[in-house]
């Protein structure tokens, strides 16, 4: 770039940098996200390291960078406060470390140093100056040299004391630290905020500025807010030789000390200490957003020195950005596995907290509003570690000029998948769902990719790709180019050769409802796109080849026309599904509130699918891990015709619907329904539930009028008393087993 340009790029960004602090540190209200603050920033850096000749005392590199705003009064700085060498990764902080020791070897040739290492708190600064022991003035830090008196403000804050506890304290003392809001308050405040129809603070560290510069120190005291020190500045008739000895002096007086301050001696430590709290970094009492590392000497801390900015003898390493801004491309809807419509925003992707993000959930049409995006928009969004990504509104400025892009979302009427009019499951649901349940597409490869999956019958092959394959012929593995049809080769004028089993994609989805998955064959997969492979032919040379020109598809890989390997795969992992156990069918059947565990405890205390399909609400209910509304959901379940079909159609194929049954167990309780309640001493909980499944019987959780035995054990509490007001026999550990043995003719001898 020549130089009158590069002078003119740099006084650009300059200004640009000086508007964001402003807003930043005065209004507390940035237009760009921190993460895209610094990108500018080290732009500048960038500039001036070529050309030192820009780097002018009133560049923002140079000054601490937050000014004053005429809303307070200004404070001198006894001594001048600084901001922090950031470091963005473990190269850059390897290199820091390197130079503070190789600088302090030649200065201090004796010294061993030793890291103090704290984590960076996300609020904002403040000096604290006390007068032989009374604070007597509290103030930002400004530009460094003049702050903002915030005295009054500070004052209604309970962790700073007005006046410091034990004795000798010094005649004059800067204490330097950082004022925020702790992350519960903050969601606390922020509800409270929500309750009364008030907007929402974006995160804590803009709500800990705002609430300190409040000109009303009433509004000040409403807000939780917290302090925690980090430094020392002028002070006199007081000793002290390192970081944490002032941190121990000014703990005794008193002041509020972070917890997550450690010494270490080497640059592995350091490291260690940056993962571990970066993998804790919301489980803190604050948000933070990195880690300072510090040379804990006082004296070393003298000979290495500061810049007009920053000290030398500190780096705040700063963990990957949370929130960053792109640009919301557009908003489309996804089609849940119980037919809920969820709108989702589709964005340019963006790293975020060390990761891409392309997409996110705007949970419905309410939510959306809410948030004032328009498509097209340039949006905040933000990941915080494995919490799914967010979109937390627009940047309204970055509108400006752009109106005829953007526009509103409106939520369909009708199901992007199947087309049938959309419908809200009980009056005054926000959700809206598709009601083709049955054979809505995008429902049904959800239902099937969940049949499926892991917890359920566990089928390789019937995942995202074979879910979707099953309902959308037309679905493609990525990468997978579209087939040309034999008209469209033909009106080239280029002769293909197509081989004789090649083709076309089938126009129809494989299944439109699950019942049929356990019959489907390799031919039924002939015509879909997933299960295809491909050939290309390359007129010019005239071969076949897996880049040329044409895609020509033929059905199965192998030259005699067998299937491939994915698609026997697909059809021995079906085959092997049918033997799973009854409760990982009755998972597999997507039945609402139907989990692992219920499904358990369904299969042990019933055996068979018959027998759930024969049991009525109030029996399901008094199951161990059932109870009322998962009972509810099941009966609900059975009630629809498409899903007794569906339990027909899967038995017919050859899936076990019976859990198996000792043979040579007597079915000594076929029919009964026992409880075993307290403990026994030779069974223990589940080897007694499995003890009267395995004989037939059923196993129940609760005493009702259908209980034929209650079996009491140990500390048997409030179900004897049930059964013997019902009339139900009590039985004790010896009893149950003769009950076991020989069934109920056995008792009456
Ligand atoms: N989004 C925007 O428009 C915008 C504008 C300006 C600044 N910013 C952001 O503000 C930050 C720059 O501000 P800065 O100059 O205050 O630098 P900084 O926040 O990177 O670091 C310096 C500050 O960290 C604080 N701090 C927290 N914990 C500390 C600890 N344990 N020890 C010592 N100090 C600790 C101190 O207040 C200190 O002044 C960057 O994160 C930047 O992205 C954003
Ligand atoms: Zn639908």
């Amino acid at each position: 770039m020549p130089a009158g340009e590069l002078r003119e790029e740099h006084a650009r960004l300059a200004e640009e940098i000086r508007g964001h602090r402003t807003r930043y540190y005065q209004e507390a209200d940035p237009l760009i996200s921190d993460a895209e603050f610094d990108e500018l920033f080290r732009r500048l850096e960038r500039i001036e390291a070529e050309h030192p000749e820009l780097r002018t005392a009133d560049s923002p590199t140079q000054q601490v960078g937050e000014g004053v705003s005429e809303a307070f009064a200004p404070v001198e700085h006894l001594r001048q406060m600084y901001s922090l060498e950031d470091v963005f990764s473990r190269e850059e902080l390897r290199a820091w470390h390197e130079r503070a020791v190789a600088s302090l070897a030649e200065l201090r040739p004796d010294a061993t140093p030793r890291w103090l290492t704290e984590v960076k708190i996300d609020g904002l600064a403040i000096s604290l100056l006390y007068r032989d022991g009374r604070l007597v003035r509290a103030a930002t830090r400004g530009d460094g040299h003049t702050g903002e008196d915030v005295t009054h403000n500070v004052l209604t804050i309970d962790d700073v004391p007005r006046r410091l506890a034990g004795s000798d304290h010094p005649e004059e003392l800067e204490v330097r630290g950082e004022i925020f809001m702790p992350t519960a308050e903050f969601h606390a405040f922020n509800e409270q905020l929500a309750a009364q129809g008030k907007a929402p603070l974006a995160n804590p560290r803009n709500a800990a500025a705002g609430s300190l510069r409040q000109k009303d120190p009433a509004k000040t005291a409403e807000r939780p807010l917290s302090m925690f020190v980090h430094g020392v500045g002028a002070r006199s008739g007081v000793e002290l030789t390192s970081q944490h000895d002032a941190y121990d002096q000014l703990a005794a007086w008193g002041l509020p000390v972070s917890p997550y301050t450690r010494i270490l001696t080497c640059l592995e430590e350091i490291e260690e200490y940056l993962d571990a709290h970066l993998a804790k970094r919301h489980e803190l009492v604050h948000e933070i957003d990195g880690v300072v590392v510090k040379v804990d000497d006082f004296d070393q801390q003298r000979a290495l020195g500061h810049t007009s900015r920053v000290p030398r003898w500190a780096a705040a390493y700063k963990y990957p950005p949370e929130e960053v801004t792109t640009r919301l491309v557009d908003i489309r809807e996804q089609v849940g596995r119980t037919g809920r419509v969820t709108p989702y925003a589709v964005l340019e992707p963006v790293q975020v907290a060390g990761s891409e993000v392309s997409r996110a959930t705007l949970h419905n049409q309410d939510v959306v509003r809410a948030k004032n995006v328009l498509i097209g928009d340039d949006v905040f969004i933000r990941k915080a570690g494995d919490v799914i990504p967010e979109v937390l509104g627009p940047v309204l400025p970055a509108r400006e000029g752009r109106e005829e892009e953007l526009h509103e979302y409106v939520f369909p009427a009708a199901c992007p998948s199947c087309g049938t009019t959309l419908a809200a499951a009980k009056e005054g649901d926000v959700d809206r769902r598709c009601p083709n349940a049955e054979s809505c597409p995008a429902q049904l490869a959800e239902r099937l990719i969940h049949v499926g999956s892991r917890g359920a019958l566990d089928v390789e092959g019937l995942g995202e790709e074979g879910g979707r394959a099953l309902t959308d012929p037309d679905f493609r593995r990525p990468g997978q180019a579209e087939l040309i049809s034999r008209e469209a080769v033909a009106g080239s004028g280029v002769e293909v050769p197509f081989a004789e089993d090649s083709m076309p994609v089938s126009q129809t989805p494989v299944l439109r409802n699950e019942a049929d998955l356990f019959h489907l064959s390799p031919e039924d997969l002939k015509g879909v796109y997933v299960w295809r492979e491909e050939r290309h032919y390359d007129a010019a040379t005239r071969s076949w080849s897996k880049t040329g020109l044409w895609t020509v598809e033929r059905y199965f890989a192998k030259q005699d026309g067998s299937p491939n390997d994915r698609c026997r795969t697909l059809f021995t992992e079906l085959e092997k599904a049918k033997e799973q156990p009854l409760w990982r069918v009755l998972v597999a059947l997507s039945i609402r509130h139907v989990g692992p565990t219920a499904s358990r405890a369904l299969a042990s205390a019933y055996g068979s699918i018959e027998r759930i399909r024969a049991a009525d609400e109030e029996e399901l209910a008094g199951i161990d891990g059932v109870g009322p509304t998962i009972a509810a959901a099941v009966r609900e379940w059975f009630a629809v015709d498409w899903h007794q079909r569906l339990i027909d159609r899967w038995a017919a194929a050859g899936v076990r619907m019976v859990d198996d049954v000792d043979e040579s167990t007597p079915r000594t309780l076929e029919g009964m329904t026992v409880v075993v309640t307290g403990s026994l001493e030779s069974f223990s909980r589940d080897e007694s539930k499995e003890a009267i499944i395995a004989r037939g019987g059923r196993a129940a959780g609760s005493v009702s009028k259908k209980t034929h035995y209650l079996v009491a054990g140990e500390n048997a509490g409030s179900k004897a008393e049930k059964a013997e007001s019902l009339g139900v026999p009590v039985l004790d550990e010896d009893q149950f087993r003769t009950l076991l043995a020989e069934g109920p003719d056995g008792l009456e001898d």
